[in-house]
């Protein structure tokens, strides 16, 4: 079965995504996320010229090869735009082998380890009050997890509380805005909120909270001390993990389930996290690490230290990396958690899907492959739009983690 032609496709239905399709001479065809939040035309190029042109010819069965060639082939190996890259390629010929045998992806992986996959939605408020509002609309609507992030006085643009109710988009503007930060105020502030949560919603629901990487080492211990009464489902994203040494004081000090690794691309940024068994959720998913080949690795790595998956699944995400991701959810032995963030109807309308959300489950649906297309007419009517991700400054000016 041999690539005969491999395209990216850019659309805007609300938001960029870039998707790469592969066809084959025998007619099937797979495809691949590789959106870059804020990057996306990085990435463009980087399949465009370098990519591409490697790969026509090739046998698309040959899965593990193409992943290794594009890999080591490189020699310039890791980070998000490359592993985009690879993980793009990886996903549409997982989803080309699948079809061509008429099975969906898990069963491909080894099939099935749970009926559904437990999800966590987003709820966020301006304030307290209005977040434990949004935590009871979730509940409602049947989520058994909520992620909770709420607006932090004297905190203008506080990460996580977007505009609209379901759909969060920090990417907001051709130029990054700027927005305040003080941790002094959030960690005044967030086991308040987590309080008034539990008051409100008792404890069957399971909480998750997102510090996006905002604090230091303490910092983190401090908060993830504060909040050991509320039992959280996890605490996300405490400290920038490039040094995985740093989690060894957060761990050593409080019992909050840990989660991290959204910006993690390979195996090699999380093994000290996962071999020392300083967190218990790795967050890496399908699109940031390198497809499916990659991510089953880590999968594998970090079942042998009890630690648990947790994909990432914000709406920069395309729908082909959460409908990948969901076979893989299904599949993974050690599964914890996924996150989803909804996509609007444009999105959906433009990346038709089989999988489907039902009692706070999401389900991947029994078509052949990930089960993931895209309209391609519907595409070509929404044009690239420019938006980057904020950034973020302490309250003297100082640059900071956004
Ligand atoms: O979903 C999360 O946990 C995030 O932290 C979302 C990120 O801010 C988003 O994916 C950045 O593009
Ligand atoms: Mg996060």
């Amino acid at each position: 079965m041999i690539i005969t032609s491999a395209r990216v496709i850019v659309t805007c239905p609300g938001r960029n995504f870039v998707t790469l399709k592969i066809e084959t001479d025998q007619g099937v065809y797979g495809i691949g996320d590789a959106t870059l939040n804020g990057r996306e035309k990085a990435v463009v190029a980087y399949l465009e010229e370098h990519v591409i042109p490697v790969l026509i010819g090739r046998d698309a069965r040959r899965i593990e090869d193409i992943w290794q060639y594009l890999y080591r082939g490189a020699y310039w190996r890791r980070g998000p735009v490359t592993m985009r890259a690879i993980a793009a390629v990886d996903v549409a010929l997982w989803d080309i082998k699948a079809k061509a045998l008429g099975c969906p992806l898990y069963d491909l992986l080894g099939g099935k380890s749970r009926e559904g996959v437990m999800v966590y939605g987003h709820a966020n408020g301006t304030d307290i009050a209005h977040t434990v509002d949004e935590v009871g609309r979730y509940i409602e609507m049947g989520y058994k997890a909520i992620r909770a992030q709420s607006g932090i006085p004297g905190v203008d643009k506080a990460y996580g509380v977007g505009r609209g109710d379901m759909f969060y988009e920090p990417a907001d503007a051709a130029l990054p805005t700027e927005t305040i930060w003080s941790t002094s105020k959030y960690l005044a502030h967030t086991p308040k909120l987590f309080e008034a949560l539990r008051d409100k919603h008792g404890f069957d629901p399971h909480l998750l909270h997102d510090a996006h990487h905002r604090l230091t080492p303490l910092e983190s211990a401090q908060l993830g001390k504060s909040l050991e009464p509320y039992r959280l489902f996890w605490l996300e994203d405490l400290t920038p993990a490039e040094n995985q040494e740093s989690f060894r004081l957060i761990r050593q000090h409080t019992t909050t389930p840990l989660a991290v690794g959204e910006i993690f691309n390979t195996l090699w940024d999380c093994k000290d996290l996962i071999q020392e068994q300083l967190i218990d959720y790795i967050r890496t998913t399908i699109v940031g690490a390198g497809g499916v080949t990659h991510l089953r690795r880590i999968a594998d790595f970090a079942a042998v230290w009890q630690v648990r998956t947790g994909c990432h699944g914000a709406t920069d995400l395309s729908p082909v990396t959460m409908g990948a991701a969901l076979h893989f959810d299904t599949w993974v032995p050690n599964f914890g958690i996924q996150e989803y963030m909804r996509h609007t109807p444009e999105t959906d309308a433009v990346f038709p899907h089989a999988y489907s959300f039902e009692a706070g489950l999401l389900f991947p649906g029994e078509a052949p492959g990930h089960g993931v297309d895209i309209d391609e007419a519907l595409a070509a009517k929404y044009p690239y739009d420019p938006k980057q991700l904020p950034v973020a400054r302490l309250e003297d000016g100082t640059m900071w983690n956004w």
